[in-house]
């Protein structure tokens, strides 16, 4: 099969490049800027997903657990955040440096004050 002008061999594995997706300047602005707000709707109320925004793959193969993924990690954060305070400190604040793996890793080990939650 040639796609793109690229020949690929029968038996292949292949997997789409998500890092390029992230951060092609066509489809953000900054896109290495932390802003997690610009995938939220104007008044900050509700999640706005963008059709090129695609943790979970597209298509035939993508994820057949994105819902459970999905209710996995919102349970996992809240319940994280009902019970502790999490900020980042001075060391934190630095540029993050990462490395490629089989994923993106963060170089060095971030740095977080976690207290637990009085209220
Ligand atoms: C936040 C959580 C998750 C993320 C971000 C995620 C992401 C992905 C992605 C990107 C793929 C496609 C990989 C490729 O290009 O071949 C994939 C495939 C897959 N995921 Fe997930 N996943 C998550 C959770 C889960 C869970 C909870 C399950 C099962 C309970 C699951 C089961 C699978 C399976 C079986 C495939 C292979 C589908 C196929 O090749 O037809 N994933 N996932």
């Amino acid at each position: 099969m040639v796609i793109s002008g690229f020949k690929i061999p029968k038996d292949t594995q292949i997997m789409a490049n998500f890092w390029a997706i992230d951060n092609d300047t066509n489809l953000w602005e900054n896109p290495s800027e932390f802003r997690p707000e610009r995938l939220l709707s104007e008044d900050l109320k509700t999640f706005k997903k963008p059709e090129y925004l695609i943790p979970f793959s597209y298509g035939k193969r993508s994820c057949p657990g994105e819902g459970l993924g999905v209710v996995e990690v919102f349970l996992y954060l809240s319940s994280l955040l009902q019970k502790y305070d999490i900020k980042a400190n001075h060391k934190t604040d630095q540029k993050l440096e990462y490395e490629f793996h089989f994923s993106i890793t963060a170089k060095h080990n971030p740095v977080f004050n976690i207290t637990k939650r009085l209220n």
